[in-house]
């Protein structure tokens, strides 16, 4: 599931990672929740992900706050160009611990770093607050891919490696695997 507020980038992402397509022009929020299915084969496994992209504004909330407790994984995505979006990333958290099941796989991206001259919010901030939190960071951008699929495959690899266990496989470090990502440009404009 895609959480995070209103306009972070949370449909484009899903579409980047489903179509392989950026939806540029004007900006058509999300109403109440949509999903979207894609299969991806992990390690030989075919794992089927229902990914459900939520609507980020407060008028929907109580709509998704229904769907945390079925959810296995939760992006939640904040605007690198938007101070605002991170700064509400606790709540975010708060809502999370409150509605969401206590083992959900949870991943922290920061979204849109194409925009480089627009940043301002620097990769060690976003970093930090994951540490705190112990939750897996990254740094996306649905217009260029940047570090979509890497984001979602990461998710599957968990998912699958969660509901298989198997005995003999070793386990899979999904803090270890974020590692792999390309890191984006980190200019600022403040
Ligand atoms: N430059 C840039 N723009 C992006 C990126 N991702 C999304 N956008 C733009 O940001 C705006 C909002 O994107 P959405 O994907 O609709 O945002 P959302 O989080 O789904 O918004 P809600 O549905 O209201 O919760 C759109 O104008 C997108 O074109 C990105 O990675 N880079």
């Amino acid at each position: 599931m895609l959480v995070g507020d209103s306009g972070v980038g949370k449909t484009c992402l899903l579409v980047r990672f489903k179509d392989g397509a950026f939806l540029a022009g004007s900006f058509i929020s999300t109403v109440g929740i949509d999903f979207r299915n894609k299969v991806l084969t992990v390690d030989g496994v075919k794992v089927k992900l229902q990914i459900w992209d939520t609507a980020g504004q407060e008028r929907f909330r109580s709509v998704t706050h229904a769907y945390y407790r079925d959810a296995h994984a939760l992006l939640l995505l904040y605007d690198v160009t938007n101070k605002a979006s991170f700064d509400n990333i606790q709540a975010w958290l708060t809502e999370i611990h409150e509605y969401a099941q206590q083992d959900v796989v949870l991943m922290l991206l920061g979204n849109k770093v194409d925009s480089a001259q627009d940043r301002v919010v620097k990769r060690e901030d976003g970093e930090k607050l994951a540490k705190e939190y112990g939750v897996p960071f990254m740094e996306t951008s649905a217009k260029s891919g940047l570090n979509v699929e890497l984001a979602f495959t990461a998710i599957a690899k968990e998912l699958k490696h969660r509901s298989m266990k198997l005995p003999n496989e070793p386990k899979f470090k999904l803090h270890d695997y974020v590692k792999k990502e390309v890191r984006g440009s980190s200019c600022c404009r403040s």
